[in-house]
């Protein structure tokens, strides 16, 4: 079966719209999946300059051999030209092709003039929207003023001068190789220029700093459990949020992290175990029917944009995320002492963000309020729907992360819940969960021996280009626990605390429902284009 022939159906067919380019990958024949999605990709990517080229060299009308295929000549084209090994195994199409090299090479110099380039990659890396790398401080090991002093050796820490977000992406795009700088919107995250390598730094060898977007980083902070909370992460794996609920919490409380998937969990116990986080219950939970994956349309890939399921099939699986989306939310509010719950996604769809939050609240807002987080971020939920300014976005445009959604709950004072049912549902539910906890720490790794054997593998068809996974996506509900209740891993006990000063003081802080962060008298509205 030949690359081109292959890769041209596949273009010809997601041009009429037939489906994504995912899909048609998939179902295609062709057995080097990753190699067809990247020529595919990749030549929807420079599609409009190798079409022009294929118009000038009039390869169509002289060469019986494309069959006034368009596609197969801009395929062939991408190999050609800018394909780091040219064409390969293309037989008699890649005599065609030498046939017409000086035209065809004549043809893209004068494309590379017309836009004032050498290669057309240059057009293409000026398009790619790349993002800074995130540096996360694990506050359990150290504090951000050691890591800036440690970093100073290599890097000159920039003291930006921005109080907006307008300004502080204006530093960090001027930001040389060499700068870094603290994050504007939360203290424990410095800031650098995008493709910084810490892969093998000895900070992050030690587990001091942690490589997570900040968009990932806001769910913890919207959280703000304070030393010694109950945390429930719900979907926990691969544990970034859990460890930085754990940095936040000091390694004081608990945190109960759940996840249907064994492979994914044990690089949560991994990851947690270099973080040094020792408050962490690791569980397997149920509910592994439901498709676990959020779209993780926000996250940012040069490829993204042509691999976006936008066919009807996608249609139906954003609505089956949806449904899930929805259980694991209400799932959460059904815990009877639940204070806080953090609801958060990295996809920009919004039947995965505010459709869910918003049907469910309707459901419970005899229980819940919806939080003002942030009042001053400007990129609030999509307008039109009731409580978009209670939403936050990040986009990578405005907010230089990954796309991302977070709504946060809070439960009205004395309000447990007017519902019998769920009430009992989940006393015991608790009481489950806790002895799960107990059986899980027991046999922790011969259960993730068999788990492992047992769980289908969510990334079977996940192809990665560059390393990126595009199913990965964030289901995150977090819960930070009343804290009258103590869950304990030996069952469920109800144990009354004198509130810690510091408890008080934090309440004290914080006013009605807005969270922690500081508020602005002036709001701005966004609609994000990018939601469909
Ligand atoms: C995007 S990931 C979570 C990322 C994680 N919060 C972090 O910050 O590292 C979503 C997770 O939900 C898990 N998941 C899916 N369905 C689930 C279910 N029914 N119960 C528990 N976890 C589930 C998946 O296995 C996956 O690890």
């Amino acid at each position: 079966m030949n690359l081109y022939i292959e890769g041209a159906k596949v273009l010809n067919a997601v041009k009429q719209k037939k489906s994504s380019v995912k899909t048609l990958v998939y179902s295609s024949q062709y057995d080097n999946k990753k190699q067809l999605l990247a020529l595919v990709c990749e030549t929807l990517r420079y599609g409009s300059y190798l079409s022009d080229i294929a118009d000038q060299v009039d390869l169509l009308k002289t060469e019986h051999l494309l069959k006034y295929d368009n596609s197969l000549a801009e395929v062939l084209l991408f190999d050609f030209l800018i394909g780091k090994k040219g064409l390969v195994r293309a037989g008699r199409l890649k005599q065609t092709m030498t046939r017409h090299k000086t035209d065809i090479q004549k043809a893209y110099q004068k494309i590379c003039e017309e836009a004032g380039v050498t290669s057309l990659s240059e057009v293409m890396d000026d398009q790619d929207i790349s993002l800074p790398r995130y540096v996360r401080v694990n506050l359990i090991k150290t504090t951000v003023e050691a890591v800036i002093s440690t970093l100073e050796s290599e890097w000159e820490y920039v003291v930006s001068p921005a109080t907006n977000m307008k300004r502080f992406r204006k530093t960090i795009k001027e930001f040389e190789k060499h700068h870094f700088t603290r994050d504007l919107h939360l203290p424990d995250v410095l800031v650098f220029p995008p493709g910084t390598d810490f892969h093998d730094h000895e900070l992050m060898l030690k587990g001091e700093i942690i490589l997570q977007d900040k968009a990932s980083c806001f769910p913890a902070h919207i959280l703000n459990p304070t030393e010694g909370s109950v945390v429930i992460d719900c979907c926990a794996a691969p544990g970034n949020k859990t460890s930085h609920v754990a940095s936040l919490m000091k390694n004081h409380g608990k945190i109960f992290a759940f996840d249907k998937d064994g492979r994914r969990m044990a690089t949560l116990q991994e990851l947690t175990s270099v973080a040094g986080v020792n408050l962490c219950h690791h569980q397997m939970s149920g509910l592994s029917k439901i498709d676990p994956s959020c779209s993780g349309s926000g996250i940012v890939s040069r490829m993204n944009k042509f691999t976006d399921d936008d066919d009807s099939s996608a249609a139906d699986r954003l609505e089956s995320l949806s449904n899930f989306q929805a259980l694991i939310l209400e799932q959460a509010m059904k815990f009877p002492n639940v204070k806080t719950i953090v609801y958060s996604t990295c996809s920009i769809h919004s039947q995965e963000n505010e459709e869910v939050v918003e049907n469910v609240y309707e459901k419970y807002q005899d229980m819940f309020d919806l939080c003002n987080i942030m009042p001053d971020w400007p990129i609030r939920g999509i307008e039109g729907y009731e409580h978009s300014d209670h939403f936050l976005r990040m986009t990578p445009e405005t907010s230089l992360t990954n796309g991302f959604f977070i709504a946060c709950f809070k439960r009205k004072d004395n309000v447990k819940s007017n519902r019998k049912n769920d009430v009992d549902l989940n006393a015991e539910e608790e009481s489950n969960m806790a002895s799960k906890a107990k059986k899980s720490k027991k046999h922790k790794k011969s259960k993730l021996k068999e788990e492992e054997s047992n769980v289908q593998d969510d990334d079977d068809e996940i192809v990665n280009i560059d390393e990126i996974d595009y199913n990965d996506s964030h289901i995150g509900a977090k819960v930070e626990n009343d804290t009258d209740l103590c869950v304990d891993v030996e069952g469920v006990k109800k144990v009354k605390k004198h509130k810690r000063k510091h408890e008080e003081d934090n309440e004290n802080k914080t006013t009605d429902n807005d969270c922690h962060f500081p508020s602005k008298k002036h709001k701005h509205k966004h609609k994000n284009k990018n939601d469909s």
